[in-house]
């Protein structure tokens, strides 16, 4: 099996002020072009341990476990100094707001220039960097690159902001490409093309994606494998062919019976009981286990279990289920 492109073992993500522990014992590995997701619902800590992991977040710190990255163990002392000298290079970062990432004040080419030499060092002026730049532009599918290069932000729609925000991301040539919850601030059809375009993209450059989404519909249709989070713990890791085929940890199938699919009734449609657990709760056992119809003693009381080895499937169900 190929070498993992980054691994996280036993991740934990701290809040700086506070030293809580927001997420725990996380583990899976990422491979070279494999297009993974993470899946939680809204405060399970998908954007802690993302924006952690890419040393983007100032307020959490990594407190525990090992990354490696492309076969090089990152240290947990310094670790923000040694992840962001590859952001930007071999790591590209798509943030949620397209609105909010661009500089409006910029023009479109004169972002996609600084981008350039930053990661290559082609002098912002050039011709080289021009080029390239309206290389990207095309690309990404801006019909008229070269008008585009001379524009500023509020004159794109937002589903052509992002696909500038990806042209950004792929100038630095990275083999990771991370995108939190991508295409949120679009309409359903602009979702679609973007999300089509990122996953054409990277299958064209050879690069592995990291897909952040609350939504699972999105990510099924997207990414090869995914890590299911919830309350800050990783429950599951599942190829995403598994999901609603097979069994998967209890929390992946209650979150698939709540999705609406072309292929079930409406009646078939369960919502999950109970009040969602946020990251951080820092109680022994399954941050599920107030909300799973399956849940014994044993899930209030133990540890749960650590995904260990390059395995392509992981359940962290106590009672073994999904596994
Ligand atoms: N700087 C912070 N200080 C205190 N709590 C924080 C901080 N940042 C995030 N949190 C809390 O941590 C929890 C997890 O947040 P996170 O943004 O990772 O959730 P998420 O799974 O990405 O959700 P969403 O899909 O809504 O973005 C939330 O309850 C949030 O309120």
């Amino acid at each position: 099996m190929e070498r993992p492109l980054i691994e996280l073992e036993n991740v934990s993500v701290t809040l700086r002020n506070l030293e809580i522990p927001m997420v725990t014992g996380v583990s899976f590995a990422v491979r070279p072009r494999e297009i993974f997701g993470i899946v939680g619902e809204s405060g399970s800590g998908k954007t802690l341990l993302t924006r952690t992991i890419f040393a983007l977040h100032e307020d959490t710190y990594l407190s525990a476990g090992k990354v490696t990255f492309d076969g090089e163990v990152l240290p947990l002392n310094g670790y923000m100094k040694a992840m962001k000298r590859r952001l930007g290079h071999a790591i590209g970062y798509i943030p949620q707001d397209p609105f909010a990432s661009l500089n409006p004040t910029m023009r479109v080419g004169e972002q996609i220039t600084e981008a350039l030499y930053l990661a290559k060092g082609y002098p912002q002026k050039s011709e080289r960097a021009r080029e390239a730049a309206i290389g990207l532009l095309a690309e990404v599918g801006i019909a008229e690159p070269a008008l585009a290069f001379r524009q500023f932000p509020d004159q794109f729609s937002g589903g052509m902001r992002q696909r500038i925000v990806i042209a950004i991301a792929l100038s630095q040539d990275p083999r990771l490409l991370i995108a939190d919850e991508p295409t949120t601030a679009l309409d359903a059809f602009t979702q679609r093309r973007v999300m089509e375009l990122l996953l054409e993209r990277s299958r064209n450059r050879d690069l592995a994606v990291l897909l952040i989404s609350h939504n699972l519909e999105l990510l099924r249709q997207s990414v090869d494998r995914m890590a299911v989070l919830y309350g800050g713990q990783l429950l599951n890791v599942t190829p995403t062919a598994d999901i609603g085929t097979r069994a998967v940890h209890p929390y992946a199938q209650a979150l698939f019976d709540c999705m609406p699919t072309r292929d079930k009734a409406l009646s078939d449609i369960r919502s999950i009981p109970g009040e969602p657990v946020g990251a951080g709760f820092g109680r022994r056992g399954c941050a599920f286990a107030s909300r799973c119809a399956h849940a014994a003693e044993t899930c209030r009381t133990q540890d749960l279990p650590i995904n260990q080895g390059h395995g392509d499937r992981f359940s962290a169900c106590l009672l073994g289920m999904g596994a």
